[in-house]
């Protein structure tokens, strides 16, 4: 997909259009795992044994030996794909000539994402409980990762985007050599863009967590609202207020305070 606008710089629009459609991939990530239950035996260290030696939970080693198959077909080679374990084998495939979109950087926040995943977002659309589908939950636990992944990332095109506006440069560039991550943060806020996503998200969520009659009705229940729903709107967009969109912002920050290490002004 061309992400570039007619200067050859990133688009912040069609990033925008990409973030947008990131959001139906995680809702329906939700939706698959929210069909079993909690399963923490598949989070916990020491449950299994693992013919390799791997020591760690299910989940990461399930991770782990995914992340291998898509290392040796170049996957992290694309610059909107991040791995969550490692070491991992060298690329098969050929490396192909991605155009240079982004600046030199080593952010990867995947730890947190992972982490805030079983903390916070697990426990909420899973009933408690054990339903031995643990190779069907894990299965779904890397969509739902491998997507709020790619979206939180996404936070680095966005900031390079914006850094390239020749309007706002000059003062991303006061920001940045002044490390001013408060300012940068406040910067690149754009609350309107923020508050239309969490209302488009909620319907989104009501509408694709629910049930289509025959006749094309959505399934509602207003005496039991909960009972329904194959995922919680309030838990999507609260995962979003307070943990995509921030991460993001994190993202876009640090990118940012890396953008002018060996970086000359064009003309200068
Ligand atoms: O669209 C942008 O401008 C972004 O930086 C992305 C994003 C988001 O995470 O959705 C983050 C910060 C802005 O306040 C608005 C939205």
């Amino acid at each position: 997909m061309n992400l570039l606008n007619e200067h050859d710089t990133l688009s912040l629009a069609k990033l925008r259009d990409v973030l947008i459609r990131l959001e139906d991939t995680i809702i329906f990530a939700l939706i698959e795992r929210a069909q079993f239950a909690l399963n923490d035996n598949i989070y916990k260290p020491g449950v299994y044994e693992y013919d390799d030696g791997f020591k760690g939970s299910f989940l990461g080693y399930f991770l782990h030996e995914i992340e291998t198959v898509h290392a040796r077909v170049r996957r992290y080679t694309s610059p909107d794909e991040y791995p969550f374990t490692s070491p991992l084998p060298k690329p098969i495939l050929p490396l192909l000539d991605f155009p240079p979109t982004l600046h030199k950087n080593d952010i990867n926040v995947n730890k947190d994402i992972i982490e805030r995943y079983l903390q916070d977002i697990v426990p909420k659309i899973c009933v408690p409980g054990d339903d031995l589908n643990y190779g069907s939950s894990a299965t779904r636990d890397v969509e739902c990762l491998q997507a709020l992944s790619k979206r939180i990332h996404y936070g680095k095109f966005i900031a390079e985007a914006k850094f390239m506006d020749p309007k706002e440069q000059p003062t991303y560039i006061r920001l940045i050599q002044a490390k001013d991550r408060e300012g940068i943060m406040e910067l690149l806020t754009n609350r309107t863009v923020e508050e239309a996503l969490l209302k488009r998200l909620r319907r989104k969520a009501m509408i694709y967590g629910h049930d289509i009659t025959e006749s094309g009705e959505i399934v509602l229940d207003d005496q039991q609202p909960e009972q329904n729903q194959k995922i919680c709107a309030d838990v999507v967009v609260d995962l979003y207020e307070r943990f995509v969109i921030p991460l993001t912002k994190e993202v876009e920050v640090d990118y940012l305070l890396q953008r002018l290490d060996g970086w000359q002004a064009p003309g200068k």
